[in-house]
């Protein structure tokens, strides 16, 4: 009976396609695919070369609405790790873990070992990956509230771990920030009391300078950009206004209404080099900020976080369908009390997190014809309701209603106690974690000349509700499909072939050959050393 065995230290693979320097790894690859044209199937295959940057360099964080539940957790997260802190609670002692993150506390099947044992390792080991406890993190906020008040307020974490941050905390104030009070709800504007003054253009100008300075302050390798402040309202797509990169910049300078505060703080972060993450629904990529990002060679990222009733409902509906089973009506329904319920209590608001809620869908209602004709889908209803009593333990209930065989119907109902904070958080670390390692790698064909991937990071879609994908490319929305492509986008840098779950060497009765260890099965994996990028 063979077992599964962990191992947690880096290592070394050895291969004729794989070569190590001091710091970088070059692997080459054979990428395939198959090609349908009607009734022919052709199998594909394409030599590539991943080349992956191996010394982790000294990453800041940069949050937009650092003063929020999400962000004052962050922040005390990395500090309750970073400083090994444990604290009591009515069910007894707790430590500080980052659980919840697929990079910091997931793991997957490297390989077998010579006894045929499958053998797990932390996903964050597949390749050198930042370390959350090592982020330098700052950013703005509306409200000029210090990071210990935002805490408290937040009422995320429990009392006694609380009281041990307070001090490391307290003298973290954010920085303040751009607010145009027409994109979020009229009841944060009694929160508004840390912003930024002068013309669109001079707002971004400071938000660039900010950038600077906390990476020079800090003597950072590189930023990262990201927004979990308030879901805005949706822009409108207006040509001459933010159709393209010129004009998204010349209506900054010119002042134009329709450019929201995040708009200008993706096109800050670009054009100071920063990828740029949108943890919220609104649509700040308008089409300019996606060129300028294109143009740019910098990383952006999005939309809105899946965190809980989303992720619940991107597993539940892959599963239904690719079982061939016909969900006919989904039904989310939650409320919440903390202040992003308080802002999407607003009907515009709501509608930017309604619109992200329903598309999860999508694509796996499109992937099977047989249940579903063209055009048909589910019917889907999103209801949000502000309960404030509940804080950030947001109650989720979902129904979902399926036809089965002969005429048959299945109902599935759940209850789900998301703590809305305690499940960002970790994702917040995920996309950082990810989107740095992304900025780490290049691709290049046989022959051809070595780039980066799209600057539209379809990649980071698994922490994501309404996954951006480059233009014209498909979105994949299930959520195991979405880890899968990480692990062996990350197996290909490392030189492994994808994971494919087949396990035939315990499905024949003959041994395969080569799963023996290697003539020096010993060979220390290169240590990875933070330096300067
Ligand atoms: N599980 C989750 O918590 C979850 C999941 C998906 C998406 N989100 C999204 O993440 C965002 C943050 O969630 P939260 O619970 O931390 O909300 P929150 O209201 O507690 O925090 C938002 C913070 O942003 C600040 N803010 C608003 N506009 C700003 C601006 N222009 N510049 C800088 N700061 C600004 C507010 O003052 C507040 O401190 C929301 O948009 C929410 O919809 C949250
Ligand atoms: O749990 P999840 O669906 O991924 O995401 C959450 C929603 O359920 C909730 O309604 C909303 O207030 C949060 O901002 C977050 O978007």
């Amino acid at each position: 009976m063979t077992s599964t065995t962990f191992n947690d230290k880096p290592f070394v693979v050895r291969s004729p396609d794989v070569t190590y320097t001091d710091d970088e790894m070059v692997s080459k690859y054979t990428y395939q695919t198959t090609l349908v044209e009607g009734n022919v199937v052709t199998p594909k295959s394409e030599t590539l070369y991943f080349k992956t940057q191996t010394k982790v360099p000294k990453v800041g964080v940069m949050l937009v609405g650092l003063g929020g539940n999400n962000g004052s957790t962050v922040a005390a997260g990395i500090l309750a790790n970073k400083h090994g802190l444990t604290w009591n609670t009515k069910e007894g002692e707790k430590k500080a873990n980052y659980w919840g993150s697929l990079c910091m506390a997931s793991t997957v099947r490297l390989g077998n070992d010579s006894n045929g044992n499958a053998v797990n390792v932390p996903l964050r080991n597949l390749l050198p990956t930042a370390h959350p406890n090592d982020f330098v993190l700052g950013g703005w906020d509306i409200c000029s509230d210090n990071l210990a008040d935002a805490m408290v307020k937040a009422s995320v974490l429990d009392y006694d771990l609380q009281q041990k941050l307070k001090p490391m905390m307290v003298d973290k104030k954010p920085l303040p920030s751009i607010y145009f009070p027409d994109f979020i709800a009229a009841n944060q504007s009694e929160r508004a009391d840390n912003v930024l003054t002068g013309t669109k253009q001079e707002q971004m100008d400071q938000i660039r300078k900010d950038i600077r300075e906390f990476k020079e302050k800090n003597n950072l390798d590189k930023v990262v950009v990201l927004w979990t402040a308030n879901t805005e309202r949706f822009s409108a797509l207006e040509p001459g206004i933010n159709d393209t990169k010129e004009n998204i910049l010349a209506s900054i300078t010119r002042g134009e209404e329709e450019v929201s505060p995040s708009t200008i703080f993706a096109c800050a972060s670009i054009l100071e080099g920063c990828s740029y993450i949108n943890g919220s629904p609104q649509n700040t990529f308008v089409p300019g900020v996606i060129e300028l990002a294109e143009e740019h060679k910098v990383y952006i990222g999005g939309d809105d976080f899946k965190s809980g009733q989303t992720k619940m409902k991107s597993v539940m509906v892959d599963f239904l369908v690719s079982a061939g089973i016909k969900p006919t009506s989904i039904v989310s329904y939650n409320h919440l009390g903390n202040n992003d319920g308080r802002n999407l209590s607003a009907p515009q608001q709501f509608r930017s997190k309604e619109i992200s809620k329903s598309n999860v869908v999508d694509d796996m209602v499109d992937s099977n014809k047989m249940l579903y004709k063209e055009g048909e889908h589910p019917d889907h209803v999103v209801v949000i309701k502000y309960v404030p009593y509940v804080g950030d333990s947001k109650r989720a209930l979902d129904e979902y209603t399926s036809e089965i065989f002969m005429g048959g119907k299945n109902t599935i109902s759940m209850h789900n106690t998301c703590e809305d904070s305690l499940l960002a958080s970790p994702l917040i670390f995920d996309l950082v974690i990810m989107a740095e390692l992304c900025e780490r790698i290049q691709v290049k064909k046989e022959g051809g000349k070595w780039e980066g991937f799209h600057s539209v990071l379809s990649l980071l879609s698994y922490m994501l509700k309404a996954p951006l994908v480059p233009p014209g490319t498909p979105v994949v929305n299930a959520l195991f499909a979405q880890r899968q492509a990480i692990i062996n986008v990350m197996r290909a840098c490392a030189g492994l072939a994808p994971e494919n779950h087949m396990l035939l060497e315990h499905r024949l009765k003959s041994e395969i050959d080569g799963l023996a260890a290697g003539p020096d099965a010993s060979v220390e994996a290169p240590a990875a050393k933070r330096v300067k990028a």
